[in-house]
């Protein structure tokens, strides 16, 4: 039988004639029913059938060791025997009792059937007594109910549908917890504690949020904004505190207390099985950002950002043929965040302390980042003699040379971890396909200038949205498949370095690949940058930017420098269709396709060559141990397809 998604032998009866009577069955639970069967050979008709559509509780009752109860409406197309029709006359919905060998296998039931029930939340296994947190989906109201009136409101205003939700409830839950966390949004702690359905006015979305409803190009301009946004937006853990479980849920349960790391309502109930893992996820979030920052006040000059995490019985990562090295250290002592000062202190073992001004003549704008603007300017004058040993000796430094400064303001940047993070990463990575730090200055500890090599060409996306602006909207590619594959291989080049240096980029797209009037292709922005190590080669933090995200990001697995697989291969989608897939979904029904949808796939697969299809096969599976590492993807044939440098040069627009 196809679709079993779990069997085995019960003790059961239902309510009715022979409610007395309880009796061995063979239970199976698949995508649509319960069956009820005599014997495990399934050779008769089931002698029962529970459609799970059906089911609208599930609960653990005490009516016998390891029973639980199952609530469903009556079914007009139950065969009732007409005694039992009488006996449910006035009763419109029925109990299955049901009764397992053991404890765990109770457990077991109880998550089965509530990951597949649609009237059911997903979310909720519970082990004790009365399961009492409904998530459903009103047929009548055509609202979704019992939920807490943040995600409600969520839910309203994105795309997401009851079929998305009877499809993969999960996956609705988890692409709601990574939205809030993503957005810093507090729709649970902030709700009152009244239940109500989605009957709500439609909350106003966030403005960086309104992808869905523009033209192309606007679309993209806000996606960008919205992954400028970023520093912004993203990363919540970073400030986010432990959230209480939701407290309009039906019945006023709310968490009251964590206990031995178990949830318990106010009853002192279990509740919520992803609710401990989601809250889990939040303390251990927490303790990396003190860990991070702690690390910050350990740092020595030529170390890079070490966030140091006990991560949730980290797997060792299978494959590390992209070199990942061996533990440099061990964890740290988790200690108070670190404060503005030390920050700054911190930064100037990596900047050096002098106003800069002199040595630079601004130009131009190039840019404008989340954290400050982008200069073109000019070297005029080299830093003094006393000033030189801060100097990386990787960097050949020259009057006249032209360079990009991002200037940041410190004492306005909510996250100044990322830029320092940003720094270290950059003072330590020297390649030819990552954009060249050069030195940073720090003046009066108030601003940040960071000098970087300047690449005339700006970054990819502004290649893309210009094909697509200059084509009435048609979305085509601006770039031709050699050229595709040349990007892909620098990037990958690039990648290659971070990997073999445990560095996971973790935001890699289009915008942060920057190119110049040499043809070449660089990685930018570092300041989600992490540090793996074998002991952590796996990690939890969510970053990234939505539509590029690997779905163990999205569902809150722990990854590993795989992610930046993923990402390079929705980017590679990206160059091909002129945006990554999902970008006229809204963002919430975006997270919920990434994470609900497996492998994305090419419109117009036929248009390109099998090679190029080949490498994007390599990139995108959703199981990670089947996704290719980067050294792999370099030996593949779609990068023989690669023109040179300067035949991309020649191909692409100068601004
Ligand atoms: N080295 C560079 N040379 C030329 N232009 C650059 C350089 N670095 C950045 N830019 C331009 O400046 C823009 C902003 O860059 P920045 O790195 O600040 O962006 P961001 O990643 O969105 O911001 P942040 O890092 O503050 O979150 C880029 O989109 C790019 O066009």
């Amino acid at each position: 039988m196809k679709g079993i998604k779990k069997e085995g032998w019960i003790s059961y009866k239902a309510d009715g004639m022979f409610s007395f009577l309880w009796q061995k069955r063979y239970l199976i639970l698949n995508d649509s029913y319960l069956l009820f069967y005599k014997n495990d050979r399934l050779n008769e008709e089931p002698v029962l059938s529970v459609a799970l559509t059906s089911i609208s509780n599930v609960s653990r009752i005490q009516l016998k060791q390891n029973c639980f109860e199952i609530l469903r409406a009556a079914d007009q197309r139950d065969n009732l025997s007409a005694i039992n029709s009488y006996f449910y006359e006035s009763n419109s919905k029925r109990s299955i009792f049901v009764s397992t060998g053991t404890e765990r296998d109770l457990h077991g039931w109880l998550d089965a059937i509530f990951a597949k029930c649609p009237l059911l939340s997903g979310v909720s296994s519970p082990t004790n007594f009365t399961h009492k947190v409904h998530v459903g989906f009103d047929p009548k109201m055509g609202n979704f109910v019992g939920v807490p009136d943040g995600w409600a409101k969520l839910l309203q205003t994105s795309e997401i549908t009851y079929d998305d939700w009877n499809r993969n409830s999960k996956a609705v839950i988890k692409a709601l917890q990574f939205y809030e966390d993503y957005n810093g949004l507090d729709t649970i702690q902030s709700e009152k504690q009244t239940h109500t359905s989605l009957g709500l006015k439609p909350l106003k979305s966030p403005t960086k949020y309104i992808v869905n409803k523009r033209s192309n190009s606007i679309k993209r301009s806000l996606s960008k904004t919205l992954r400028k946004n970023k520093t912004d937006s993203i990363l919540p853990a970073y400030q986010s505190e432990l959230k209480p479980f939701p407290r309009s849920f039906e019945n006023n349960n709310s968490v009251t207390s964590i206990k031995n790391s178990k949830l318990y309502d106010e009853d002192g109930m279990h509740v919520s099985k992803d609710y401990v893992a989601y809250l889990q996820t939040k303390q251990l979030e927490k303790r990396e950002q003190q860990a991070i920052q702690q690390h910050f006040r350990r740092h020595d000059s030529n170390a890079i950002l070490k966030p140091h995490r006990a991560a949730p019985s980290a797997p060792i990562a299978k494959d590390h043929d992209g070199g990942i090295k061996a533990p440099t250290e061990d964890l740290l002592e988790l200690k108070d965040a670190g404060d503005f000062d030390e920050i700054i202190m911190k930064m100037k073992t990596v900047a050096i302390d002098v106003n800069p001004r002199p040595y630079f003549q601004m130009i131009e704008k190039a840019g404008q980042g989340a954290s400050g603007a982008v200069y073109l300017s000019k070297r005029i004058k080299l830093p003094q003699e006393n000033d030189l040993r801060f100097l990386n000796s990787h960097c050949h430094r020259i009057v006249k040379e032209r360079v990009a400064i991002k200037q940041i303001h410190l004492s306005k940047q909510p996250k100044k971890q990322l830029i320092m993070n940003e720094l270290l990463v950059m003072n330590d990575s020297h390649h030819e396909n990552i954009v060249n730090f050069l030195e940073a200055y720090i003046i009066d500890d108030e601003e940040l200038w960071v000098i970087m090599e300047y690449m005339e060409g700006g970054c990819l996306t502004d290649i893309l949205d210009a094909a697509a602006g200059s084509n009435d909207g048609k979305k085509s590619s601006a770039l031709n498949e050699s050229q595709i594959s040349y990007i892909v291989r620098e990037t990958c080049q690039g990648l290659k370095f971070l990997h073999g240096n445990n560095i996971i980029h973790r935001d890699i797209k289009s915008d942060n690949i920057l190119l110049n009037s040499r043809g070449l292709v660089k990685i930018t922005d570092f300041g989600f940058c992490v540090e793996l190590t074998e002991k952590r080669s796996k990690r939890a933090t969510m970053v990234g930017t939505p539509y590029w995200m690997a779905p163990e990001i999205v569902n809150q697995k722990q990854y590993d420098e795989k992610v930046d697989v993923w990402s390079l291969g929705i980017m590679l989608i990206e160059m091909i269709e002129g945006e990554p897939p999902y970008l006229n979904e809204d963002p919430l029904k975006a997270l919920y396709l990434i994470a609900n949808n497996g492998s994305p796939r090419l419109r117009h697969a036929e248009l390109v060559s099998n090679k190029t299809r080949q490498f994007l096969d390599a990139c995108l599976p959703v199981k990670v141990e089947m996704r290719a590492s980067v050294r792999k993807l370099l030996t593949f044939e779609f990068l023989s397809l690669a023109c040179g440098p300067e035949e991309f040069k020649l191909a692409i627009k100068w601004r």
